[in-house]
């Protein structure tokens, strides 16, 4: 009996001891391999899994992968939002190898990222949601709007909206002792004159108010509320706000379809201009696929321009030397070519910089293995966050002033620096509209500069869908003495 005992007492041990070494042995070889799977792949970012969905589906989403990337001291790194077998989500901050992974021909759009696009549009599918045959067809038929006589013509137009703007708007509110929201302001202008340029079509006040109210609208729904609650896709119709959305993009479409109804009426339509090509490509089955491509190049044609420009006179209004500096170096003579001024180029390229207002970067899904620097893997498949906002505030490019808005840097601009400077996106899928913004912002900025001092009467706030925007931020203009 007693032997039994003991027996039993050793077999208990025996098979205790057994588990212990299996799960002991289990354990090391797990967090050996994720030991290793670490060193594998760039470092994980040290966020939770609802704070990094939080983050990434608001008004702070470019703040976050910055304050990331300068409290891990690293340009690329991972997101905790894998799920088991999905792909690796990586933000890129390194401008060389955000260049390589943009210019790769096996590297393409995640369509489902940017699916959410077709919301906006009331379904259709643009050219922006899109990567193969049916993207190719659709940017090679607006591509030659931006050729430099076109851009020419439209920054003509865009210039004299400004003029416009300066003497039956900004004037009589100096003169009324009022401040402006430069935010808004910019967006009415640049609207007003893509409509006109690209469209042919006299956009009326009430069409501006209602554009950029549903606009809003539509992208907070559809960007962020519909994109990370999928669940919204399907019981949508049920919640007020997202039928609401929906609305709004019946209207912004029903813009679109009013742009067509103005142009088929034109006598002589102008050659060559965005709404011409679109009209005579035979591509669009219909125009309710028309109006998916007017609706991004309106939406993208404005905005990030505006923004840019307002951003820029926010800061020199907040730099009176920077903004003197300014204004002494343009002569009358030099707003005719106002681009060739080294002050006007490094002025715009700062505010640019601090302000890159496709800050929430560009999606890439991997079509190949990348390596880091530092020799980590970004295996075929990962999803890849481009930040620009990383990579224009890199303390190691730009130095420990990083954050400030210093101008003359651009002066003496390092290979790294110009390397950095990556706003408007890299390879095929890169900004179809560059040489109009870069235009636009070389006239519109000093044609304002030269004439009025401005100063800050209310920072604002910044707001982020889509776009960086500031908003409510109120500038006060003063005539300068030689204007
Ligand atoms: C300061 C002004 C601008 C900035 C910073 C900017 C930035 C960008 C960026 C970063 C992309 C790539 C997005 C991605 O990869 O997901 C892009 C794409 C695009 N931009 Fe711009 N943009 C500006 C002005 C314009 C203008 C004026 C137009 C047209 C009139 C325009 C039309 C487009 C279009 C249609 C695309 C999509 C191109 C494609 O997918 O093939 N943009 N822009």
């Amino acid at each position: 009996m007693i032997m039994f005992e003991l027996m039993d007492d050793t077999w208990t041990l025996g098979l205790s001891v057994a588990a212990l070494v299996v799960m002991l042995g289990l354990y090391r070889s797990i967090s050996a391999h994720r030991d290793k799977r670490n060193k594998l792949y760039p470092p994980m970012a040290p966020t939770g899994f609802w704070q990094t969905i939080n983050a990434m589906a608001g008004d702070d989403n470019p703040w976050f992968l910055l304050r990331t990337s300068l409290r891990m001291g690293v340009q690329v790194f991972r997101l905790p939002v894998q799920f088991l077998g999905g792909p690796l989500f990586a933000v890129v901050g390194d401008a060389k190898l955000a260049r390589i992974i943009l210019n790769d021909k096996e590297t393409n759009k995640p369509i489902a990222m940017y699916r959410s696009f077709d919301y906006l549009t009331n379904g259709a599918q643009s050219l922006f949601s899109n990567n193969g045959p049916f993207w190719h067809v659709r940017r090679k038929g607006v591509a030659p709007a931006f050729s430099s006589n076109h851009v020419q013509r439209m920054n003509a137009v865009a210039v004299a909206k400004c003029d416009k703007w300066i003497e039956e708007r900004l004037k009589p509110l100096i003169d009324e002792g009022k401040s402006f929201d430069v935010g808004d302001e910019m967006i009415d202008l640049l609207l007003t004159a893509i409509c006109e340029t690209a469209f042919e079509y006299t956009i009326s006040p009430m069409e501006v108010k209602m554009f950029k109210h549903e606009l809003e609208i539509a992208l907070r729904e559809f960007l962020f509320r519909t994109h990370f609650q999928p669940w919204r896709k399907v019981l949508g119709r049920l919640l007020p706000a997202h039928r609401r959305a929906r609305l709004a993009a019946e209207r912004i479409q029903g813009l679109g379809f009013r742009i067509i109804e103005a142009y088929k009426k034109l006598e002589n339509p102008t050659q060559g201009t965005i709404i011409n090509l679109i009209m005579c490509n035979q591509a669009y089955k219909n125009d309710a696929e028309r109006t998916a491509d007017i609706a991004i190049l309106l939406v993208a044609g404005h905005d990030t321009t505006a923004y840019t420009l307002a951003w820029t006179l926010k800061e020199l209004a907040q730099n009176p030397i920077k903004q003197a500096e300014l204004r002494r170096s343009i002569r009358e003579d030099d707003l005719q070519a106002p681009h060739q001024l080294e002050t006007v180029r490094s002025t715009i390229r700062e505010g640019i910089r601090l302000h890159p207002v496709s800050g929430a970067g560009s999606a890439r899904l991997t079509g190949k293995d990348f390596v880091t620097k530092d020799g980590k893997l970004i295996p075929a498949g990962s999803i890849t966050i481009m930040s620009y906002m990383i990579m224009l505030r890199d303390p190691s490019v730009f130095g420990k002033d990083y954050d400030q808005f210093n101008p003359s840097r651009w002066e003496k601009a390092t290979p790294e620096m110009n390397q950095a400077f990556l706003p408007f996106s890299a390879g095929r899928q890169n900004c179809v509209g560059q040489p109009l913004a870069n235009a636009e912002l070389h006239c519109i900025l000093p044609r304002i500069i030269s004439q009025f001092e401005l100063t800050v009467d209310e920072p604002g706030h910044c707001e982020c869908f889509l776009t960086i925007k500031p908003v409510n931020t109120m500038l006060r203009a003063k005539p300068c003495a030689q204007s």
